[in-house]
């Protein structure tokens, strides 16, 4: 040891421990070593004699600096020393370098001194064992503890570069601090020192035993090695990208060498991200995974499914074809010889193409699975099942709608009563603003009576008989059937039987209804000017057939103040609005609602009908059998009876079948009966055609009548109870005759008339003849231009059958055809005027009933001038006198407007002359009908 010592302090003594390479042992005090390592450059160990021992110095961290090849040296000495003398060096006496005069042989530590300055070899690395060992990290403290300046504690032991010693006399350089530091341990744990490079100088509790420091130094390495081999390659990124712009340049250029690192990275797929392994497809179905080769499997068998499934639908589908195959055994043994053979084949023939999957449909809609009732009417009222009676395509063919099935049940009622197509609200089209309007144009939007005109009305019978209350039923809603409607009363609280929910016969309250609010849409109509014809009236959105479109209001007003009106107030005017509107009332719309200017057709679209409401009369035009569209001209049938050929204007209505002129409807021209031989023929015949005409009513035949013969008799449809038990069926029978009239009520305004005759032979052969009449007409009065240009004579006007009143009457074709007059003073007469409900009864004198209207009753015209005087028979198309007839036309001359007359049939009774005046309508009607059926039976009996 000695000698190893006095080798070092040789060495020393030579110079040859450069001040670089030199070992510095630490001073023999602290202080002073401190002071020493501080004030002097750490470039020589001062192995001099007053601190040769190292283990003087207790902070073994002060050896932080120790250059590799020195200990290198030195290390072996000791060892030697130590097992030749078999001392250990205690820890905290590490090294003494004892002060030996003898001279150690020389150890060529240094290469030769090249002479540069130490200033040129600074740039040497200088290995910082506390950096090394981790121990820097606890911070730089004086031995007491004290924070130490950095620069103050420069102890670094410098020297030359550091070379491993190969044998091969190389010189190794160790360039990494790594490797440095392992050596300095390698060099301790050979020495046995049980210390390790961040020993002593790391904190009492930071220190580990050896075999952990040992292991801590591993990891470290291994981390080291781990970070150099470019693995946590994501970490450099993103340590750069968390640094600043600077940071980032100045560690660009120190990243050149790991860039290296990273370059070899760069071009493999697993640094590009790129995934060379196969990607393999997962198929899930209902949230489970499906083995592709048991879904294949799979497959196949559904494949298999369907190609039997169609082979059985194919052999349904065409079986005469598969049998005509079969028949053919010319063509078929061929092909089953081939099909045998492929058989025989197929186990080594490669398995048939996978067919192409064929979709399945749904083809049962929303009520798949649900049976279709086998009666479809079932659950329909009966109502509905006549409904469906008359709709052929509804009825069940057989074969069941499996592609679109009806809901059940309610899709069949949904067909029923659904429409056709129906609009929505918004549907209207009104005109634009700024049409041009009549000069005087004023509204009344409720009738008003005027004069004796209310009196009159009160004297009506309709004012007390639209009270009596219809026998409808809830499910019937008042519909054809009701008493009111065939009456032509509307229904209300007071006549209904039904209440407002169920009942359909309110047009005028639901009129009423639909406008209170106003706007264009509700009302529904708005005024036009025509091209030749005035104004005119057109729909502003469409109507349901027969729904009410609005109401035509005036005054009403007496015949007599009609005239003093036109002699008067009207005199100068080119239009009139009056239209007759009951027995002897007209009603003058010259201030009314917009209904006034309602053009004429021939082929209309529209009806003006008269209606009691509440007692009240009342007039509106409703909707034809077909439904009208937006946009259309709103016309109706004038059904004009010019007073006067002269008046006779040229209609321009231009419809195929125009009249020509505004002029009546044609009528059937009957032709006449032969004359009657004598009382007693005359009386069998009107006894045959009373039992005819019993035969009818009772035959039930509901037919509508011709539109083109208002006057035809009709035979009235009665209920099959009627036929068996004819005294207890009366009321039936009553409502039977009131419905066979009803379409044609519903359907046009014109006159439908049903006789029923009845004679009664007595012992005195004195024969009475009952014509029972029932007369369904609106009384339509039209009072048109006054010295119209337009009014030129016509033939047609000449064919009035109007016309008998004024002094043409001979012209008329009525006159002269009709075989029976309309009243005769004979007949016991029922008349039921469809707006008025009239019932009127009269007996006409003997032999008189078949006389033609040429040969007016001179007792009924009397009889009717005495019942109501003031009434103008003319207007009813009566047989009159000819005293009223000539009263009349000097009437009509005097005022030179031409009278146009509907088709009154209102015979003028006046109900005060029934018996059975003080019964209700219905009770009439099935009395006369029991009587007629009583008489039949004398008859028979006879
Ligand atoms: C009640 S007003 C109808 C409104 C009339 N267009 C107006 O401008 O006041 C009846 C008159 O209109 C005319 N008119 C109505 N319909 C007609 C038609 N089809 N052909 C010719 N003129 C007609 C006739 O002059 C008739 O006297």
């Amino acid at each position: 040891m000695a000698a190893a010592m006095a080798e070092v302090a040789d060495m020393a003594e030579m110079g040859t421990l450069s001040s670089e390479s030199s070992f510095s042992g630490p001073p023999t005090d602290a202080s002073s070593a401190a002071a020493s390592l501080t004030s002097t450059p750490p470039t020589t160990v001062s192995v001099t004699p007053d601190n040769m021992s190292l283990a003087s110095e207790p902070d073994i961290s002060k050896l932080d600096a120790i250059t590799g090849p020195l200990l290198d040296s030195v290390i072996p000495l000791l060892e030697n020393e130590q097992l030749e003398t078999g001392q250990r060096t205690p820890v905290g006496q590490a090294i003494v370098v004892a002060e030996d005069p003898a001279p150690a042989p020389a150890v060529p530590l240094d290469p030769p001194s090249t002479g540069r300055a130490r200033r040129a070899r600074a740039s040497l690395p200088v290995y910082n064992l506390s950096k090394l060992s981790g121990t820097d990290v606890h911070g730089k403290r004086r031995a007491k503890g004290d924070a130490v300046n950095d620069q103050n504690r420069r102890r670094t032991i410098s020297g030359d570069t550091l070379v491993n010693e190969t044998k091969d006399g190389a010189d190794e350089k160790v360039d990494t601090p790594a490797e440095a530091s392992k050596a300095v341990q390698d060099v301790i744990d050979a020495l046995n020192l049980g210390w390790s490079i961040a020993g002593p100088d790391t904190p009492k509790s930071n220190r580990v035993p050896k075999k952990a420091k040992s292991s801590a130094a591993q990891a470290t390495l291994e981390r080291r090695a781990t970070r150099l081999s470019g693995a946590p390659v994501t970490t450099v990124a993103t340590t750069l990208s968390s640094l600043g712009k600077r940071g980032r340049k100045t560690l660009d250029k120190g990243l050149s060498r790991m860039a290296r690192e990273l370059r070899r990275l760069q071009d493999t797929n697993e640094f590009a991200h790129i995934d060379t392994r196969p990607v393999l497809y997962t198929v899930w179905k209902n949230g489970k995974y499906v083995d592709p080769s048991q879904e294949e499997e799979q497959e196949k068998e559904e494949t298999a499914e369907q190609d039997e499934e169609e082979e059985v639908e194919e052999a349904a589908l065409s079986p005469p074809r598969k049998k005509a195959k079969a028949d053919d055994s010319t063509v078929a043994k061929p092909a089953k010889k081939g099909e045998e053979e492929v058989k025989k084949l197929e186990p080594s023939s490669p398995p048939p193409a996978k067919k192409r999957r064929v979709k399945k449909w749904l083809d049962y809609g929303l009520y798949a699975g649900q049976e279709a009732p086998a009666d479809i009417s079932r659950g329909l009222n009966l109502q509905e099942r006549k409904k469906l009676a008359s709709i052929p395509e509804l009825v069940p063919s057989g074969k069941p709608n499996k592609s679109l099935p009806l809901p059940m049940f309610n899709g069949l009622r949904l067909l029923l009563h659904g429409r056709d197509f129906k609009l929505p609200f918004d549907v209207c089209n009104p005109l634009p603003p700024g049409q041009p309007k009549p000069a005087a144009y004023r509204t009344m939007t409720k009738n008003r009576f005027v004069g004796d005109a209310a009196a009159y009305w009160k004297k009506t019978p309709h004012f007390n008989d639209f009270s009596s209350k219809c026998v409808c039923k809830p499910e019937d809603g008042c519909a054809e059937d009701c008493q009111n409607r065939i009456m032509l009363y509307e229904c209300d609280e007071t006549n209904c039987n039904v209440g407002k929910v169920h009942c359909q016969n309110r047009a005028f309250q639901n009129l009423q209804e639909r406008t209170k609010k106003g706007g264009r849409y509700r009302v529904g109509v708005e005024l036009l000017k025509t091209s030749d014809r005035g104004y005119g009236v057109r729909s502003n959105r469409c109507f349901e057939p027969n729904q009410i479109i609005m109401e035509y209001t005036g005054e009403i007003i007496t015949e007599e103040e009609c005239e003093r009106r036109m002699n008067e107030v009207y005199k100068d005017n080119e239009c009139y609005y009056l239209m007759s509107f009951d027995q002897n009332m007209i009603i003058d719309a010259t201030t009314g609602s917009i209904a006034r200017f309602v053009n004429h057709s021939c082929s209309p679209n529209c009806r003006m009908i008269k209606w009691i409401v509440s007692g009240q009369p009342r007039m509106a035009l409703f909707a034809g059998d077909r439904p009208i569209q937006t946009g259309e001209e709103l016309t109706y049938d004038y059904n004009f009876d010019p007073f006067s050929a002269k008046n006779v204007q040229k209609c321009l209505c231009g419809s195929p079948n125009c009249r020509g002129v505004l002029g009546p409807k044609p009528k059937e021209v009957k032709p006449p009966k032969p004359p009657k031989q004598d009382k007693k023929k005359s009386v069998k015949g009107s006894v045959k055609a009373g039992k005819r005409k019993l035969k009818e009513l009772l035959a039930g035949d509901g037919d509508e009548e011709d539109e083109s013969n208002a006057a035809k008799k009709r035979k009235i449809k009665t209920t099959a109870g009627l036929k068996k038990s004819l005294s207890s069926a009366s009321l039936k029978a009553a409502k039977g005759a009131a419905k066979g009239a009803v379409t044609t009520i519903k359907r046009k305004v014109s006159s439908i008339s049903v006789n029923a005759k009845t004679a009664i032979s007595s012992k005195k052969q004195t024969t009475k003849t009952t014509a029972r009449r029932i007369t369904t007409t609106s009384v339509l009065k039209m009072y048109g231009k006054k010295g119209s240009p337009k009014a030129k004579a016509s033939p047609k006007a000449k064919a009035s059958p109007k016309a008998k009143a004024s002094p043409k009457a001979k012209a008329s074709p009525k006159a002269k055809a009709s075989p029976k007059p309309k009243v005769s003073s004979r007949s016991s007469s029922l008349t039921i005027v469809a707006a008025s409900s009239t019932v009127a009864k009269a007996k006409s004198p003997k032999g008189s009933a078949k006389k033609p209207l040429s040969q007016p009753k001179k007792g009924l015209a009397a009889a009717k001038a005495k019942d109501t005087p003031k009434k103008t028979a003319s207007a009813k198309g009566t047989p009159k006198s000819p005293s009223a007839s000539a009263k009349t036309a000097s009437s009509r001359k005097r005022t030179p407007t031409w009278k146009v007359l509907g088709s009154s049939k209102d015979d003028g009774e006046s109900p005060k002359g029934s018996p059975a005046s003080a019964k209700s309508t219905q009770s009439r009607m099935a009395l006369e009908l029991s009587r007629s059926a009583k008489i039949r039976l004398v008859e028979a009996s006879e």
